[in-house]
């Protein structure tokens, strides 16, 4: 494992108010990371700073192999540097079928690489009937979009974003407003996807949080308040002062 993402003295201030403050992550690749935090505590803002939606005040953010800086690039730059975001609601486009969605992203290569893009379509029936595989979606592949369940649009996203091929994928509460069969798939389909990348989850539920059996950074405040394994975190008197124990 080697670090991936290097986040270092980070803060970011809106209008007085620090939202991200002194922020120091590490992600390796590959990794699962889960960041908890209770509300405010800086989750989103961190994620807005990776992708260059916002801009940090302070601090470094290195990348890759060659521990480029990400700062100062704008959103597409760094979406081509291969990371990927999910939101919590889903975008995909719901007057497609699945298989239309998915050949649209596999056609919107994030690389600048012709070849690459030349031998990825020659196989694009594999590569579709690879990703849908990869998130249960192959039954429905000719089903409009629209018509797939809340939990099922959310792989479909999830599965648009593979097959874009990041190196990072960043996830805003993935469990949010599905049932629990739905929540179970939906770990086994990151903790597969976090085998040959860096996958960084958000989220609120502890129990989903604990099915991803990985490390736990739990910030607040705009920083890192507990780091570790799970139970190590929930112990911590700190996180279960101002996040669990309330
Ligand atoms: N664009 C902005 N302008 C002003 N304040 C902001 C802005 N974005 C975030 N904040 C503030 O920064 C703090 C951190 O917000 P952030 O959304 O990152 O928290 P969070 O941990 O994601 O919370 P939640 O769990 O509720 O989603 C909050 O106090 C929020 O009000």
């Amino acid at each position: 494992m080697s670090t991936l993402l290097e986040v270092s003295g980070v803060s970011v201030s809106f209008d007085g108010f620090r939202a991200i403050n002194n922020l120091s992550i590490q992600i390796a690749e590959p990794e699962m990371r889960a960041v908890i935090g209770p509300n405010g505590a800086g989750k989103t803002t961190f994620m807005d700073i990776v992708t260059g939606k916002t801009r940090p005040d302070e601090g470094r953010i290195t990348w890759g192999d060659r521990s480029i800086s990400l700062i100062g690039m704008n959103e597409s730059q760094i979406a081509q540097e291969g990371i990927g975001r999910k939101f919590q609601k889903p975008t995909v486009f719901e007057a497609q079928t699945v298989r239309e969605n998915i050949v649209m992203a596999l056609k919107n290569p994030r690389g600048p690489f012709d070849l690459l893009f030349k031998r990825r379509m020659s196989g694009l029936e594999d590569r579709v009937r690879g990703i849908s595989d990869e998130i249960g979606l192959t039954d429905a592949l000719d089903q409009t979009s629209g018509a797939l369940s809340h939990g099922q649009k959310q792989w479909l996203e999830i599965g648009m974003l593979l097959a874009q091929d990041p190196r990072l994928l960043l996830v805003d509460e993935p469990a949010a407003g599905m049932t629990p069969a739905e929540r179970e798939h939906t770990t086994d389909l990151l903790v597969r996807a976090a085998k040959t990348r860096a996958v960084v989850v958000v989220e609120h539920d502890m129990e989903f949080v604990r099915r991803l059996n990985c490390k736990v950074t739990c910030l607040h405040q705009g920083s890192v308040l507990a780091e570790g394994s799970l139970d190590h975190v929930t112990k911590n008197q700190d996180v279960i002062d101002v996040y669990l124990g309330r």
